[in-house]
Protein backbone atom coordinates (compact mmCIF):
# COMPACT_ATOMS: atom_id res chain seq x y z
CA UNK A 1 0.00 0.00 0.00
CA UNK A 2 1.19 3.67 -0.71
CA UNK A 3 -0.46 6.36 0.91
CA UNK A 4 -0.63 9.89 -1.40
CA UNK A 5 -0.84 12.91 0.26
CA UNK A 6 -2.26 15.65 -1.50
CA UNK A 7 -2.08 19.21 0.06
CA UNK A 8 1.13 19.54 1.96
CA UNK A 9 -0.44 22.09 4.69
CA UNK A 10 -0.50 21.92 8.48
CA UNK A 11 -2.52 18.66 8.16
CA UNK A 12 -1.44 16.66 4.90
CA UNK A 13 2.51 17.59 6.24
CA UNK A 14 1.67 16.57 9.52
CA UNK A 15 0.17 13.00 8.34
CA UNK A 16 2.98 12.69 5.60
CA UNK A 17 5.85 13.39 7.89
CA UNK A 18 4.42 11.09 10.30
CA UNK A 19 3.39 7.94 8.01
CA UNK A 20 6.87 8.21 6.17
CA UNK A 21 8.68 8.36 9.47
CA UNK A 22 6.60 5.30 10.53
CA UNK A 23 7.85 2.86 7.68
CA UNK A 24 4.91 4.00 5.50
CA UNK A 25 5.34 4.39 1.86
CA UNK A 26 4.16 8.07 1.19
CA UNK A 27 4.03 9.98 -1.94
CA UNK A 28 3.02 14.14 -1.21
CA UNK A 29 1.51 16.49 -3.63
CA UNK A 30 2.36 19.92 -3.33
CA UNK A 31 2.86 23.54 -4.49
CA UNK A 32 4.14 26.77 -4.52
CA UNK A 33 6.92 27.64 -2.12
CA UNK A 34 6.14 24.17 0.28
CA UNK A 35 7.03 21.99 -3.04
CA UNK A 36 10.37 24.16 -3.52
CA UNK A 37 11.52 23.12 0.39
CA UNK A 38 10.60 20.07 1.16
CA UNK A 39 12.44 19.30 -2.49
CA UNK A 40 15.27 21.14 -1.18
CA UNK A 41 15.33 20.38 2.49
CA UNK A 42 12.60 17.51 3.39
CA UNK A 43 9.65 18.42 5.71
CA UNK A 44 10.53 19.68 8.97
CA UNK A 45 7.67 18.37 11.58
CA UNK A 46 7.82 19.70 15.32
CA UNK A 47 4.50 17.54 17.92
CA UNK A 48 5.03 17.65 21.75
CA UNK A 49 8.00 15.49 22.31
CA UNK A 50 8.79 15.35 18.35
CA UNK A 51 11.49 16.66 15.84
CA UNK A 52 12.17 15.35 13.26
CA UNK A 53 12.76 16.19 9.06
CA UNK A 54 11.17 13.44 6.70
CA UNK A 55 12.61 13.55 3.24
CA UNK A 56 9.57 12.61 1.34
CA UNK A 57 9.23 11.65 -2.43
CA UNK A 58 7.14 15.56 -3.36
CA UNK A 59 5.75 15.96 -6.52
CA UNK A 60 4.10 19.17 -7.91
CA UNK A 61 0.76 17.52 -10.02
CA UNK A 62 -0.80 14.06 -9.89
CA UNK A 63 0.55 13.68 -13.13
CA UNK A 64 3.72 13.30 -12.09
CA UNK A 65 2.80 9.99 -10.07
CA UNK A 66 2.95 6.75 -11.79
CA UNK A 67 -0.24 5.50 -10.16
CA UNK A 68 -0.81 1.84 -8.62
CA UNK A 69 -3.99 0.17 -8.04
CA UNK A 70 -2.74 -0.33 -4.34
CA UNK A 71 -2.53 3.51 -3.60
CA UNK A 72 -5.19 5.16 -1.29
CA UNK A 73 -5.38 9.19 -1.40
CA UNK A 74 -5.64 11.59 1.62
CA UNK A 75 -7.61 14.55 0.27
CA UNK A 76 -5.70 17.29 2.66
CA UNK A 77 -6.52 20.44 0.89
CA UNK A 78 -8.90 23.56 2.14
CA UNK A 79 -12.10 22.60 0.87
CA UNK A 80 -12.17 25.72 -1.57
CA UNK A 81 -9.38 24.02 -3.17
CA UNK A 82 -11.01 20.16 -4.12
CA UNK A 83 -13.13 20.99 -7.15
CA UNK A 84 -9.83 21.54 -9.50
CA UNK A 85 -7.52 19.00 -7.33
CA UNK A 86 -10.01 15.95 -8.31
CA UNK A 87 -9.85 17.40 -12.09
CA UNK A 88 -6.14 16.95 -11.57
CA UNK A 89 -6.83 13.26 -9.87
CA UNK A 90 -8.64 12.02 -12.68
CA UNK A 91 -6.60 13.79 -15.74
CA UNK A 92 -3.78 12.24 -14.23
CA UNK A 93 -5.51 8.55 -14.28
CA UNK A 94 -7.02 8.28 -10.74
CA UNK A 95 -10.08 5.92 -11.29
CA UNK A 96 -11.15 3.70 -8.50
CA UNK A 97 -8.40 3.96 -6.01
CA UNK A 98 -9.94 4.61 -2.67
CA UNK A 99 -10.03 8.72 -1.93
CA UNK A 100 -9.91 10.03 1.90
CA UNK A 101 -11.05 13.81 2.90
CA UNK A 102 -9.05 14.58 5.67
CA UNK A 103 -11.04 17.74 5.89
CA UNK A 104 -13.19 19.86 7.86
CA UNK A 105 -16.83 20.68 6.46
CA UNK A 106 -19.28 18.03 5.02
CA UNK A 107 -18.87 19.31 1.38
CA UNK A 108 -15.52 17.49 0.08
CA UNK A 109 -16.79 14.27 -0.05
CA UNK A 110 -20.02 14.64 -2.55
CA UNK A 111 -17.49 16.78 -4.81
CA UNK A 112 -15.39 13.52 -4.84
CA UNK A 113 -18.91 11.11 -5.01
CA UNK A 114 -19.31 12.89 -8.34
CA UNK A 115 -15.98 12.15 -9.62
CA UNK A 116 -15.06 9.19 -7.92
CA UNK A 117 -17.08 5.76 -6.96
CA UNK A 118 -14.91 4.90 -4.29
CA UNK A 119 -15.00 7.98 -1.18
CA UNK A 120 -14.28 7.77 2.45
CA UNK A 121 -15.06 10.96 4.99
CA UNK A 122 -13.20 11.16 7.69
CA UNK A 123 -13.23 13.52 11.22
CA UNK A 124 -10.07 14.70 11.84
CA UNK A 125 -8.87 15.89 15.01
CA UNK A 126 -5.46 17.52 14.90
CA UNK A 127 -4.28 20.72 15.60
CA UNK A 128 -1.90 21.57 13.36
CA UNK A 129 -0.27 24.86 11.99
CA UNK A 130 1.15 25.57 8.33
CA UNK A 131 2.72 29.04 8.57
CA UNK A 132 6.46 28.47 6.86
CA UNK A 133 7.04 26.56 3.85
CA UNK A 134 8.62 23.34 4.82
CA UNK A 135 7.40 23.56 8.74
CA UNK A 136 4.37 22.08 10.05
CA UNK A 137 3.54 21.67 13.76
CA UNK A 138 1.38 19.54 14.89
CA UNK A 139 -0.05 20.20 18.51
CA UNK A 140 -1.85 16.67 19.20
CA UNK A 141 -1.32 14.59 22.13
CA UNK A 142 -0.85 11.93 23.98
CA UNK A 143 -1.93 10.83 20.11
CA UNK A 144 -1.13 13.52 17.68
CA UNK A 145 -4.19 12.61 16.03
CA UNK A 146 -7.70 10.91 16.17
CA UNK A 147 -9.27 10.38 13.23
CA UNK A 148 -12.96 8.57 12.50
CA UNK A 149 -13.23 7.47 9.02
CA UNK A 150 -16.01 5.57 6.97
CA UNK A 151 -17.07 5.48 3.24
CA UNK A 152 -18.78 7.72 1.82
CA UNK A 153 -21.99 8.36 1.89
CA UNK A 154 -21.90 5.41 4.82
CA UNK A 155 -20.52 1.85 5.57
CA UNK A 156 -16.48 1.02 6.13
CA UNK A 157 -14.21 -1.02 3.96
CA UNK A 158 -10.71 -2.97 4.17
CA UNK A 159 -9.51 0.53 2.88
CA UNK A 160 -10.76 2.00 6.06
CA UNK A 161 -9.01 -0.63 7.98
CA UNK A 162 -6.31 -0.88 6.77
CA UNK A 163 -5.96 3.26 6.86
CA UNK A 164 -6.77 2.94 10.50
CA UNK A 165 -3.74 0.38 10.78
CA UNK A 166 -0.99 2.98 9.27
CA UNK A 167 -2.63 5.79 11.24
CA UNK A 168 -2.28 3.74 14.38
CA UNK A 169 1.08 2.47 13.80
CA UNK A 170 2.48 6.21 13.17
CA UNK A 171 1.02 7.95 16.50
CA UNK A 172 -1.91 8.46 15.62
CA UNK A 173 -5.43 6.62 16.18
CA UNK A 174 -7.94 6.09 13.23
CA UNK A 175 -11.41 4.66 14.30
CA UNK A 176 -13.65 2.84 11.19
CA UNK A 177 -16.94 4.22 11.69
CA UNK A 178 -19.98 2.78 9.79
CA UNK A 179 -21.78 6.78 9.83
CA UNK A 180 -18.60 8.97 9.55
CA UNK A 181 -20.63 11.84 7.79
CA UNK A 182 -22.80 11.76 11.79
CA UNK A 183 -19.20 12.61 13.25
CA UNK A 184 -18.37 15.08 10.55
CA UNK A 185 -21.50 17.34 10.91
CA UNK A 186 -20.64 17.32 15.05
CA UNK A 187 -16.99 18.31 14.16
CA UNK A 188 -18.72 21.21 11.92
CA UNK A 189 -20.48 22.60 14.76
CA UNK A 190 -17.14 22.95 16.37
CA UNK A 191 -15.58 24.10 12.97
CA UNK A 192 -18.02 27.08 12.82
CA UNK A 193 -16.18 29.02 15.64
CA UNK A 194 -13.38 29.23 13.12
CA UNK A 195 -14.06 32.46 12.04
CA UNK A 196 -14.23 33.84 15.13
CA UNK A 197 -10.82 33.23 15.36
CA UNK A 198 -10.20 34.53 12.69
CA UNK A 199 -11.75 37.89 12.60
CA UNK A 200 -11.18 38.69 16.32
CA UNK A 201 -8.08 36.81 17.28
CA UNK A 202 -6.87 33.47 19.41
CA UNK A 203 -8.42 34.08 23.16
CA UNK A 204 -10.43 37.06 22.06
CA UNK A 205 -13.97 37.51 23.75
CA UNK A 206 -15.99 36.14 21.21
CA UNK A 207 -19.26 37.32 23.49
CA UNK A 208 -21.88 35.08 22.49
CA UNK A 209 -21.63 34.24 19.15
CA UNK A 210 -20.51 31.07 19.36
CA UNK A 211 -23.48 29.78 21.19
CA UNK A 212 -25.91 31.69 18.78
CA UNK A 213 -24.15 30.19 15.70
CA UNK A 214 -24.41 26.60 16.87
CA UNK A 215 -27.95 26.93 18.34
CA UNK A 216 -28.77 28.32 14.47
CA UNK A 217 -27.10 25.46 13.38
CA UNK A 218 -28.62 22.97 15.78
CA UNK A 219 -31.98 24.15 14.92
CA UNK A 220 -30.98 23.90 10.79
CA UNK A 221 -29.93 20.25 11.32
CA UNK A 222 -32.61 18.89 13.25
CA UNK A 223 -34.80 20.71 10.56
CA UNK A 224 -33.15 19.08 7.95
CA UNK A 225 -33.10 15.16 9.16
CA UNK A 226 -29.00 15.11 10.17
CA UNK A 227 -27.78 12.90 12.24
CA UNK A 228 -24.90 15.06 14.56
CA UNK A 229 -22.61 12.96 16.70
CA UNK A 230 -20.12 15.31 18.88
CA UNK A 231 -16.89 14.42 19.88
CA UNK A 232 -16.58 11.51 22.55
CA UNK A 233 -20.96 10.82 21.97
CA UNK A 234 -20.04 7.59 20.61
CA UNK A 235 -17.17 6.65 22.93
CA UNK A 236 -16.24 9.32 26.29
CA UNK A 237 -12.84 7.62 26.45
CA UNK A 238 -11.88 8.65 23.14
CA UNK A 239 -11.41 12.64 24.18
CA UNK A 240 -8.58 11.95 26.55
CA UNK A 241 -6.51 10.43 23.05
CA UNK A 242 -5.62 13.62 22.00
CA UNK A 243 -6.00 17.38 23.39
CA UNK A 244 -4.08 20.78 21.60
CA UNK A 245 -0.69 20.61 23.52
CA UNK A 246 1.84 23.20 23.96
CA UNK A 247 4.88 22.92 21.57
CA UNK A 248 7.62 24.40 22.91
CA UNK A 249 9.01 27.52 21.07
CA UNK A 250 5.82 27.46 19.21
CA UNK A 251 3.21 29.46 19.75
CA UNK A 252 0.04 28.04 17.81
CA UNK A 253 -1.15 31.28 16.23
CA UNK A 254 -5.09 29.54 15.42
CA UNK A 255 -7.13 27.59 13.73
CA UNK A 256 -6.75 26.41 10.15
CA UNK A 257 -8.97 29.30 8.83
CA UNK A 258 -6.76 32.46 10.96
CA UNK A 259 -3.54 30.27 9.68
CA UNK A 260 -4.98 30.91 5.83
CA UNK A 261 -5.09 34.90 6.40
CA UNK A 262 -2.07 34.52 8.52
CA UNK A 263 -0.33 33.33 5.12
CA UNK A 264 -2.25 35.81 2.63
CA UNK A 265 -3.29 32.59 0.79
CA UNK A 266 -6.19 34.54 -0.64
CA UNK A 267 -8.81 32.86 0.27
CA UNK A 268 -10.73 31.23 3.58
CA UNK A 269 -13.04 27.88 3.99
CA UNK A 270 -15.95 29.89 5.67
CA UNK A 271 -18.17 29.38 2.94
CA UNK A 272 -18.04 25.49 2.91
CA UNK A 273 -18.39 26.14 7.30
CA UNK A 274 -20.55 28.59 8.24
CA UNK A 275 -21.91 28.91 4.74
CA UNK A 276 -22.93 24.79 4.82
CA UNK A 277 -24.84 25.68 8.07
CA UNK A 278 -26.54 28.93 5.67
CA UNK A 279 -27.12 26.64 2.40
CA UNK A 280 -29.12 23.97 4.76
CA UNK A 281 -31.09 26.92 6.51
CA UNK A 282 -32.21 28.34 3.29
CA UNK A 283 -33.34 25.30 2.07
CA UNK A 284 -35.00 24.23 5.20
CA UNK A 285 -37.01 27.62 5.75
CA UNK A 286 -34.88 28.46 9.21
CA UNK A 287 -32.97 31.54 9.52
CA UNK A 288 -29.43 31.98 10.20
CA UNK A 289 -28.36 35.33 10.32
CA UNK A 290 -25.52 34.79 12.95
CA UNK A 291 -23.91 32.21 10.64
CA UNK A 292 -24.74 34.48 7.49
CA UNK A 293 -23.27 37.42 8.94
CA UNK A 294 -20.03 35.39 9.56
CA UNK A 295 -19.89 34.15 6.32
CA UNK A 296 -19.95 37.49 4.94
CA UNK A 297 -17.50 38.65 7.65
CA UNK A 298 -14.87 35.74 6.12
CA UNK A 299 -15.11 37.29 2.70
CA UNK A 300 -14.51 40.62 4.10
CA UNK A 301 -11.61 39.67 5.88
CA UNK A 302 -9.84 37.95 2.88
CA UNK A 303 -11.42 40.98 0.53
CA UNK A 304 -9.77 43.84 2.58
CA UNK A 305 -5.92 41.87 3.74
CA UNK A 306 -6.51 41.60 7.22
CA UNK A 307 -5.18 39.38 9.99
CA UNK A 308 -6.61 37.77 13.11
CA UNK A 309 -7.54 40.63 15.97
CA UNK A 310 -7.92 43.19 13.23
CA UNK A 311 -11.85 43.28 14.04
CA UNK A 312 -13.05 44.21 17.93
CA UNK A 313 -16.22 42.47 18.87
CA UNK A 314 -18.62 45.15 18.48
CA UNK A 315 -17.75 45.90 14.96
CA UNK A 316 -18.49 42.27 14.22
CA UNK A 317 -21.66 42.52 16.19
CA UNK A 318 -22.35 45.42 14.31
CA UNK A 319 -22.53 43.54 11.17
CA UNK A 320 -25.22 41.42 12.59
N1 LIG B 1 -5.04 22.99 10.54
C1 LIG B 1 -5.79 22.37 11.45
O1 LIG B 1 -5.53 22.44 12.66
C2 LIG B 1 -6.95 21.56 11.00
C3 LIG B 1 -7.42 21.58 9.71
N2 LIG B 1 -8.47 20.78 9.35
C4 LIG B 1 -9.00 20.77 7.98
O2 LIG B 1 -8.05 20.07 7.17
C5 LIG B 1 -8.10 20.59 5.82
C6 LIG B 1 -6.72 21.07 5.45
O3 LIG B 1 -6.42 22.16 6.31
P1 LIG B 1 -4.93 22.67 6.57
O4 LIG B 1 -3.99 21.56 6.56
O5 LIG B 1 -5.04 23.54 7.74
O6 LIG B 1 -4.73 23.56 5.25
P2 LIG B 1 -3.38 24.19 4.71
O7 LIG B 1 -3.78 25.38 3.93
O8 LIG B 1 -2.40 24.32 5.82
O9 LIG B 1 -2.81 23.07 3.74
C7 LIG B 1 -3.39 22.75 2.52
C8 LIG B 1 -2.26 22.69 1.51
O10 LIG B 1 -2.76 22.14 0.29
C9 LIG B 1 -2.20 22.90 -0.76
N3 LIG B 1 -2.99 22.70 -1.96
C10 LIG B 1 -4.24 23.11 -2.23
N4 LIG B 1 -4.60 22.73 -3.46
C11 LIG B 1 -3.54 22.08 -3.98
C12 LIG B 1 -3.28 21.51 -5.24
N5 LIG B 1 -4.21 21.48 -6.21
N6 LIG B 1 -2.08 20.95 -5.46
C13 LIG B 1 -1.13 20.96 -4.50
N7 LIG B 1 -1.29 21.50 -3.29
C14 LIG B 1 -2.49 22.06 -3.04
C15 LIG B 1 -2.22 24.30 -0.23
O11 LIG B 1 -1.41 25.15 -1.00
P3 LIG B 1 -1.62 26.76 -0.94
O12 LIG B 1 -1.12 27.18 0.42
O13 LIG B 1 -0.81 27.23 -2.09
O14 LIG B 1 -3.10 27.01 -1.10
C16 LIG B 1 -1.70 24.07 1.18
O15 LIG B 1 -0.30 23.99 1.18
C17 LIG B 1 -9.13 21.72 5.84
O16 LIG B 1 -10.39 21.22 5.45
C18 LIG B 1 -9.17 22.13 7.32
O17 LIG B 1 -10.39 22.73 7.69
C19 LIG B 1 -9.05 19.91 10.24
C20 LIG B 1 -8.62 19.86 11.53
C21 LIG B 1 -7.58 20.71 12.04
C1 LIG C 1 -10.87 22.34 15.84
C2 LIG C 1 -9.80 23.08 15.08
C3 LIG C 1 -9.96 24.53 15.40
C4 LIG C 1 -8.50 22.57 15.60
O1 LIG C 1 -7.48 23.33 15.20
C5 LIG C 1 -9.90 22.86 13.62
O2 LIG C 1 -10.52 21.93 13.19
C6 LIG C 1 -9.31 23.82 12.66
O3 LIG C 1 -8.31 24.47 12.97
O4 LIG C 1 -9.88 23.91 11.56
Amino acid sequence: MRVVVYGLGAIGGSVAALLARSGVEVVAIARGAMLEAVRADGLWLKAPGLEVVEHLACVGHPAEIDWRADDMVLLCMKTQHTPGALEDLRAAGVTDQPLFCLQNGVTNEDLALRLFPNVHGVTVMMPATYLHPGKVVCNGAPKFGVFDLGRYPRGADAADQALAMVLDGAGMAGFVREDVMASKYGKLLVNLGNILEASLGRGADFGDLSARMKDEAEAVLRAAGIRVERRGDADPAKRALMNGTEVAGEARPGGSSAQSLLRGAGSIETDWLNGEIVRLGRLHGVPVPVNAAMQAMGARLVREGLHPGALTLEAVAAGL
